[in-house]
Order: structure tokens, then sequence, then C-alpha cells
């Protein structure tokens, strides 16, 4: 299994890592909640940009992206625009989707974008292609808030961005009973001990979705998310609790 190196977080390895979102909508909240997320010790921060007032003005976010990356010091930065398809905040052309990445790699200030898998297919293999050359990598992504697809679909769409050259997979799925609970369970395990050659990133969302956040280790979800000031998805715990249950099943593995 390939360990994804993101500065000196080392992701596919050892205890699942915990990622705090950033949902600040100005430049003054995102400082303030940096402050808050850093004294619980992220192995990485996610900046939600679909949350941010000035996401479109392409030429301020550059300016927030260099403030943040003052700010973590050495903690990785994944860069997130969440697409209102795909449960984000906000909408977007398909154009300026792209152009943002495009941006954003440009700066050099992120570690890690997010993509979304389901994306025009060649917009996101040339969006690849730039990450690569500025030695920026790629979480492919896809989000079914509605529902849980059955357990071939969830596999085809991990092993899809895999070959695309995802560095790492990612699915969150809605499950409306225990049985899809399951079917994601299964679908990462099978995924990870079998199909995947690099670590992938699997969730089930909401209340009922909570044991796959934290049982990564066991099922073969390589990082989860966790709350700091306030969730950026339905499910999600603090990071302080997370850590202690993470570090804790970690303990005990065999
Ligand atoms: O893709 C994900 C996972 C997530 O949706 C979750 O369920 O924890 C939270 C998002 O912020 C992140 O981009």
């Amino acid at each position: 299994m390939k360990v994804v190196k993101v500065r000196d977080v080392l992701i596919g390895e050892g205890t699942p890592k915990v990622i705090i979102p950033l949902m600040g909508r100005t430049d003054k909240q995102l400082a303030e909640e940096v402050a808050v997320v850093k004294e619980s010790e992220p192995d990485m921060v996610e900046w939600r940009a679909d949350v941010h007032e000035r996401v479109d003005c392409l030429d301020e976010i550059s300016g927030t992206a260099a403030q943040l990356r003052k700010d973590l010091g050495e903690i990785p930065l994944l860069f997130t625009f969440r697409t209102d398809k795909e449960g984000g905040n906000r909408e977007l052309s398909e154009d300026t989707y792209f152009r943002l990445l495009s941006k954003i790699i440009d700066t050099g200030m992120v570690d890690v974008i997010d993509v979304e898998y389901f994306a025009d297919k060649l917009k996101v293999e040339t969006i690849i292609q730039q990450a690569r050359e500025n030695d920026i990598r790629v979480i492919l992504s896809n989000h079914d808030f509605d529902k849980t697809p059955e357990m071939g679909e969830i596999l085809s769409r991990l092993q899809g961005m895999q070959e695309m050259g995802a560095d790492i997979p990612k699915i969150a799925v809605m499950p409306r009973d225990m049985e899809d609970l399951f079917t994601l369970l299964q679908a990462t395990s099978k995924m990870s001990r079998i199909y995947a050659d690099r670590p992938i990133i699997t969730m089930a969302m909401g209340k009922l979705g909570l044991i796959s956040r934290l049982a990564g280790e066991v099922f073969g979800s390589a990082a989860t998310f966790g709350s700091g000031k306030e969730a950026s998805a339905p499910g999600q715990i603090a990071a302080e609790d997370l850590k202690l249950v993470l570090s804790t099943i970690h303990k005990y593995q065999i």
C-alpha cells in the first residue's frame, strides 16, 4: 500500500488522520477559527472555501490562502470547494470551479486539493496534471447526501478515482438504515484490502454513520473529519473526541 506523505503527515499508515474543516465566512473569521482549531492539533486542516463570502473574487482568494498558510505553519492545508450538487454551500459554473482550483494550485499555498470526481472528465484530468506538476496531492471525491449506493457502485467509483490518478479516492454517503452502513463499511474494507494501492477515505454521514468515522483503522479508511468550531457535514463529532477514540482503537489493534 502506497502511503501519501503531506509535509510530515503519512496518510495510510497507523492511526487514521484527523482533518478539521475551517468554515469561516470572512478572512477575519478564518483567522479566529485557525487559532481555535490549532489547539486540537489536527493532522490536516480543510479550508471549505465554498462557505467564504468572497470565494468568487479569484484575485482576493490568493491572499486568503497565503494568510492561512502563514497562520497554519507546518499543518497541511487541504483546499475544498464543495459544489451545491454535492452538498456544498455555493453554486459556481463548472468553468469557474476549475478556474478557482487552478488559481489555488498556482498560489502554491495549499498541500492538497479536493476535486469532484463527477465533474467534466477532461477538466478533472487537466487539473490533476496541474496539481502533480506543482507537487500538490489530489483527493478525488464524491458525496451522496440522499442515499448509499450499492456496494458494487461504491467500489466502482473508488476504483475509477484511483484509475484517474487520485492520490486519495474519497466517498461520503448517507445511510438510511443499518444495512446501508454495513454496505459502506464492507465496500471500504474490500477496496482497501483488495483493490486499492493507495489510501482511501470513506464515511457514512449522519448519526447512523458515526461508527464509520471512528473505526477507519479497522475497515480501511485512512483519514476522518472532526469538527473544530463548526461541523462541515452531518455526523461529524468534535476532533478531540474523535482523537480519543482513534487512539484507543489504535492501542488495542493487533
Ligand atoms: O468530503 C468531506 C467529508 C465530509 O463531507 C464529511 O462527511 O466529513 C466533510 C467535508 O468537509 C469534506 O470535504
